[in-house]
């Protein structure tokens, strides 16, 4: 019979990172609003995948410090769009509930308009931009001082209901 081999894996934690809020941003308690929803980008705070921290400004828009971990590896060095998109669906999704309307997101429309380098803190900013019937519209941006990397169109629809 074949023996079994036990790897040992070992996992070396990146260092902190500093997701810090500018002045007069309020932290925002993104799992008491929405439960263990976030888990995919959110729940590894400590982790080599995605760092993230919430915040509300002084006008209630939601705001987000992002580390995009190696683990959200696409091109050498660089985020993969996907990790951008689900930032970017956690992220306006998040600002749709945190203005008051229970949605899933039924449209994301992301740009990538710069390669994001990984292990780099990144700012998500968000706006709700109009709300008619079920279809509640968000705008969002991922930036870095004066380098764009994604910009945003979220159509959530209210779930009945919630
Ligand atoms: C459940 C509890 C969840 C808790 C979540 C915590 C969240 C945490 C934070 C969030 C983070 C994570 C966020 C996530 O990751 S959410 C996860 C990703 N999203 C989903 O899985 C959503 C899957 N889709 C659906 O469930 C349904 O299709 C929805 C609910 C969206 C609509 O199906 P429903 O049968 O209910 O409604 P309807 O079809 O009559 O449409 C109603 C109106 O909307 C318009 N329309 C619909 N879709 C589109 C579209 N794609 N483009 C343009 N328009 C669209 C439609 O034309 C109509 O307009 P009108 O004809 O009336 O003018």
């Amino acid at each position: 019979m074949p023996k079994t081999k036990t790897e040992r894996v070992t996992i070396s934690l990146c260092p902190p990172v500093d997701l810090g809020g500018e002045p007069g941003w309020i932290p925002f308690d993104a799992p008491s609003l929405v439960g263990e929803s976030l888990r995919f980008v959110s729940g590894e705070p400590d982790g080599n995948r995605f760092r993230a921290r919430y915040y509300r400004d002084a006008e209630q828009h939601l705001h987000a410090r992002i580390w995009f971990g190696p683990e959200t590896e696409g091109p050498p060095g660089h985020a993969h769009g996907g990790a951008v998109a689900a930032v970017m669906d956690e992220a306006l999704g998040l600002a749709a509930w945190a203005a008051g309307y229970p949605i899933v997101v039924g449209n994301l429309n992301v740009s990538f308009r710069n390669m994001l380098p990984l292990q780099k803190v990144v700012t998500v900013e968000s706006r709700v931009i109009s709300a008619e019937g079920r279809k509640v519209m968000v705008h969002g941006r991922i930036f870095s001082g004066e380098t764009v990397y994604a910009e945003a169109e979220c159509l959530c629809i209210t779930i009945p209901g919630k």
